[in-house]
């Protein structure tokens, strides 16, 4: 592999903790992702910027098999958590998906209570012996997604009654309640108003220590405020790669610096 090449894949220092190498999406005969390697690294923030329709999204739901659940997408190439395929056969999807969490654009808590939409992954997945540790893991979740302060009395209402930006942060922390190591966002603040995005942005500054999170943006803003490392899509194909701050002010592609320069898109 040329250096150049290289660092379009790694785009910085650090382990990686997923890799992607040649992949390909394809829905029905229609190519979405053309031939895309990166690496996507613990304590970071990767954010994908690109035109609508360049296949961020495509791209996104890859890293944990949410392509699965479209019947003409097809994904090929190799995909590794911690080394290993994800695509394999003996990959359990459950689990990986625990492992990878997603928050999706609209926020979608279940229509279940505060309390019972953070329990219900730890209850699936086993991870408390009994109420008192359930309790701690929702007390927990909600605090690490600054939610706590505002729910703690009223628990037992339903996720659905809370505000957008409480709901998407109810589901950032149902997210973080079966102990991801990897949080997939698309567009997460797009159906918010500019004080809930203050907070989800934040929220995403205040986690990333602990996990390698991915978000998908719009909002070049965004993408510079809360990522250390961008991607740049245009048509399917991964156009630059780096760090987030040379993507913004040294870009090396030209198409790069069309779009952030807001010449298209
Ligand atoms: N379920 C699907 N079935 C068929 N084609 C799809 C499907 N989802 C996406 N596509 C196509 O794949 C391409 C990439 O779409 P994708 O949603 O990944 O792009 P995006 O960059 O996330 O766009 P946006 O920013 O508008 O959300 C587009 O041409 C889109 O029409």
């Amino acid at each position: 592999m040329t250096d150049v090449e290289h660092s379009k894949i790694s785009a910085g220092e650090g382990s990686p903790k997923m890799t992607t190498r040649n992949v390909d999406v394809f829905y029905g005969d229609k190519q979405a992702i053309k031939d895309v390697s990166i690496d996507v690294n613990m304590e970071n923030v990767t954010a994908f910027i690109g035109p609508s329709g360049c296949g961020k999204s495509t791209f996104l739901r890859c890293l944990n098999r949410m392509n699965d659940t479209i019947p003409i997408a097809r994904v090929t190439g190799e995909i590794t958590l911690d080394g290993n395929d994800i695509y394999a056969a003996n990959m359990d999807v459950v689990q990986l998906r625990a492992r990878v969490g997603m928050v999706f654009q609209k926020p979608n808590p279940f229509p279940k209570s505060i309390y019972d939409n953070i329990a219900y992954g730890p209850r699936i997945h086993g991870l408390a012996t009994g109420k008192e540790e359930l309790d701690e893991i929702v007390e927990n979740s909600l605090q690490r997604a600054g939610l706590w302060g505002e729910v703690k009395d009223r628990l037992l209402d339903s996720g659905t009654a809370l505000s957008g930006g409480q709901q998407q942060r109810l589901c950032i922390a149902r997210a973080i309640a079966v102990d991801p190591e990897v949080i997939l966002m698309d567009e997460p603040c797009s159906a918010l108003d500019p004080i809930a995005t203050a907070k989800i942005e934040e929220l995403i500054h205040e986690i990333r220590g602990k996990y390698a999170i991915v978000i998908v943006t719009h909002n070049m803003q965004q993408a510079a405020r809360v990522s250390q490392r961008t991607a740049f899509f245009h048509l399917g194909e991964l156009i630059e790669y780096g760090v987030t701050s040379d993507i913004f002010t040294n870009p090396r592609q030209e198409k790069t610096r069309d779009y952030i320069t807001g010449r298209y898109g």
